[in-house]
Parts: C-alpha cells; sequence; structure tokens
C-alpha cells in the first residue's frame, strides 16, 4: 500500500492568484466545465465571512473544499497543508488540485507550501502559478495595493483578462506593465478568463530556480514573516465568526478546515481593506437595483469587490450581482431549491466603507411581508 503510493507520479498543482475581481472564478468555472477528461480537487480560500465565492462556482461532480477564516496565504497555511494530505490518501481519485487564493493573498507562502511539508512536497508537484489581471483596473492596483504586483511578479503565467474593457492601445499598456514587472512569465490576453486551459494547465512550468532567485530563502521553514507575519489576518476587522458556510448546497463535498485567527494583526498586509458582509430577507427590484446603482456610483472608487445573491420577492431563481468599482454586473443563478431559505446575502470588500450605513440602506430594500 505505501509502495502504491510512493510510486505514484507527482499529483499537479495550479495555483491561481489575482487581484480582487480580476476573474478567478470565472476561469475556475471553465476549467471545471470544459471537457477535459480529467478531474481536479478545487480548494478555494475567499475573504469576507459569509462564503459567497462557492456559491458562485458551477455545479460539478469536482469536489471542492473552503477555507474561509482567513488568508490561504498566511493563517490556513497549515490548513492547506491538511487538506492537501487528506487529498494524497486518495490517490487516483483525480488529475490535480487547483489552489484559488483570495485576491488578496500573497502567493508566495502559498507556493512554499508545496515544498515545506515533506510529505506534500513527496506527492505533489507545483505546475504553476496562474495571475489573473483585470486589465481595466490594474493601473489603480499598482498605486494602490502592493499585493497586485507581487501576484504578476511571481507568476508562471499571467492572463490579462477584461480586455473588452479597454481599448487594442490600453491593452498593449498594460501588456508592457505586466512584462516589466515579470519578464519570465507567459503573457496571454483574453475576455472571460478565455485562455486556452492547454495554456495554463499541465504546464510543468513553475521555475523553483526562478522562485529562489528573486528570493534565496524561498525554501526555508519559519518564513512566515517575510510577508505574511505569523498572525495575519485580512479579515481582522469584522470577522464574527460566522461558520455558517452552507455546507449543503451543490451536493459537493464540503469540508471546513476552517482555523481560528487568534492574536494582533500583521503590518504587512493590506489592513486598510475590510469587508462588510450584509444579510436580509427577501428583496423588492425596485428598491434594490437604484440602491445598488446609486451605492456603486457614490462608493465606486472604495468598492474594490462586491458579491451577492439576491433573494427577490416571488422571484423563482436566484439572483447574482457582481461588482469591481462601479462596473456591476448580475443574473439569475439558478432557481431555489426546495427548502432552501430565500434569503439574500451580499458582501463588500473595499476601504472606508460605512458598515452601519450599508446595513441600513440593504435592509431597506427589503420588500414588504
Ligand atoms: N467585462 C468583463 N467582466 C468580466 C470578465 N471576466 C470576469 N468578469 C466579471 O468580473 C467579475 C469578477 O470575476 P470573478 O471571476 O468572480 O473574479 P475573481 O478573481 O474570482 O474575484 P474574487 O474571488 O472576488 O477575487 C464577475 O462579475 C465576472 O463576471 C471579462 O473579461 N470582462
Amino acid at each position: 500500500m505505501t509502495d502504491a503510493i510512493s510510486t505514484q507520479k507527482p499529483i499537479p498543482v495550479t495555483v491561481l492568484t489575482g487581484y480582487l475581481g480580476a476573474g478567478k472564478t470565472t476561469l475556475l468555472n471553465r476549467i471545471l466545465s470544459e471537457n477535459h477528461g480529467k478531474k481536479y480537487a478545487v480548494i478555494v480560500n475567499e475573504f469576507g465571512e459569509i462564503g459567497i465565492d462557492n456559491d458562485l462556482i458551477v455545479e460539478s461532480d469536482e469536489e471542492i473544499y473552503e477555507m474561509n477564516n482567513g488568508c490561504v496565504c498566511c493563517t490556513v497555511r497549515g490548513d492547506l497543508i491538511r487538506v492537501v494530505e487528506g487529498l494524497m490518501r486518495r490517490p487516483g481519485r483525480f488529475d490535480g488540485i487547483i489552489v484559488e487564493t483570495t485576491g488578496l493573498a500573497d502567493p508566495v507562502p502559498v507556493a512554499q507550501t508545496f515544498f515545506m511539508d515533506d510529505d506534500v512536497r513527496a506527492k505533489t508537484e507545483l505546475d504553476a502559478v496562474i495571475a489573473l489581471v483585470d486589465a481595466k483596473h490594474l493601473p489603480l492596483r499598482l498605486k494602490d495595493s502592493r499585493e497586485a504586483e507581487d501576484q504578476i511578479a511571481f507568476a508562471d503565467v499571467v492572463v490579462i483578462n477584461k480586455s473588452d474593457l479597454v481599448t487594442p492601445e490600453e491593452l498593449d499598456v498594460i501588456e508592457d506593465i505586466v512584462r516589466a514587472i515579470n519578464p519570465a512569465a507567459r503573457v496571454y490576453k483574453t475576455s472571460r478568463s478565455g485562455v486556452d486551459l492547454a495554456r495554463v494547465l499541465d504546464q510543468g512550468a513553475f521555475n523553483l530556480e526562478r522562485a529562489l532567485e528573486n528570493d534565496p530563502h524561498f525554501l526555508e521553514h519559519g518564513h512566515d514573516d517575510h510577508v505574511c507575519g505569523p498572525d495575519c489576518d485580512h479579515d481582522h476587522h469584522h470577522h464574527d465568526h460566522d461558520h455558517d458556510h452552507h455546507h449543503d448546497h451543490h451536493g459537493h463535498d464540503h469540508h471546513d478546515h476552517g482555523a481560528h485567527n487568534h492574536g494582533a494583526m500583521s503590518a504587512i498586509h493590506d489592513v486598510t481593506v475590510q469587508s462588510v458582509s450584509l444579510r436580509g430577507g427577501q428583496m423588492n427590484p425596485e428598491r434594490f437595483f437604484p440602491w445598488i446603482q446609486k451605492v456603486t456610483q457614490t462608493q465606486g472608487p472604495n468598492i474594490l469587490r462586491l458579491k451577492g445573491i439576491i433573494a427577490f420577492k416571488d422571484d423563482p431563481e436566484r439572483y447574482v450581482v457582481q461588482g469591481v468599482h462601479m462596473i456591476i454586473e448580475g443574473d439569475h443563478q439558478r432557481p431555489w431549491k426546495e427548502g432552501e431559505k430565500h434569503e439574500s446575502r451580499l458582501v463588500f470588500i473595499g476601504r472606508d466603507l460605512d458598515r452601519e450605513k450599508l446595513e441600513a440602506s440593504f435592509k431597506a430594500c427589503e420588500a414588504a411581508a
């Protein structure tokens, strides 16, 4: 038995990184939907406590493991090792592992995970770190977030996404910027994360030598304080330890691998980013749509990301709303399932958000009983 495991080919691991809203889940959904004959185990990590990301992943047979209680690049790294070790105990079940990190994560510690633990190191192989870039918002991001630049710098493959939102000239400038930050990466330009999957999966692209050139301490243990600090918790302002992750949807094999965050915040991460999670009942669309328009128009610069699942009164389907700064989009997702609670959830991630005001005005969009 042990021999059977030890002679197994290492499982390739793809890390999806990229700032909030750049298109990681869109790419993940393509990987899960396209007919490539392979099975992937997916590990998702998100920022914000009410677990909406998982609801935005397409239904598939794949097993999805979520880690919501902190950022994968710091507090939940031990969890990542445990999840991967658990997966390794079931050889043959899947062909690869995909890790979708939060938009605020530093990919370096995530990549290190696959070299740190002997067991994980023996059985997995970091295949490639893929960074998604939002072509429209990159210039802004480089001004306000070190994470955005770090993600590009460390990637093996950079997918410049949302090319539909910029002119061809602007897109060329974005490509130049990306190549200046990371001359070694393979770069693709897409909309809707429509890169050929053969260009992102099974790349054998992760280059340890380059990682060591960039950071000679890459393989050293106890390296955490390099970027994150041992106590880092992005969600520090407001984490209410709401562990209700709606485990039953999609019929996925969900595992809550939440690490509990203790202690003080590291000063190195972008501590100005906070999330505000709202819950409400059934909404009146005539109130909700003008409200969300107004919020994004007036507070757009501060809203790095918004996403929600809205229950409209008398609507048999769930409505998904998503946004990055002023750009929002929404659509029906699927019918409410029998017994599923018709409630609305909305998460804002950004800076200087007025929690009380958002809460009260969201509540005011509820439909009369
Ligand atoms: N216009 C346009 N919108 C896009 C494109 N790709 C994705 N989007 C939209 O951008 C929003 C964010 O996309 P996601 O794939 O959820 O981004 P993400 O990186 O997973 O976001 P986080 O997990 O919150 O960091 C969604 O509303 C997408 O539908 C694109 O190429 N063009």
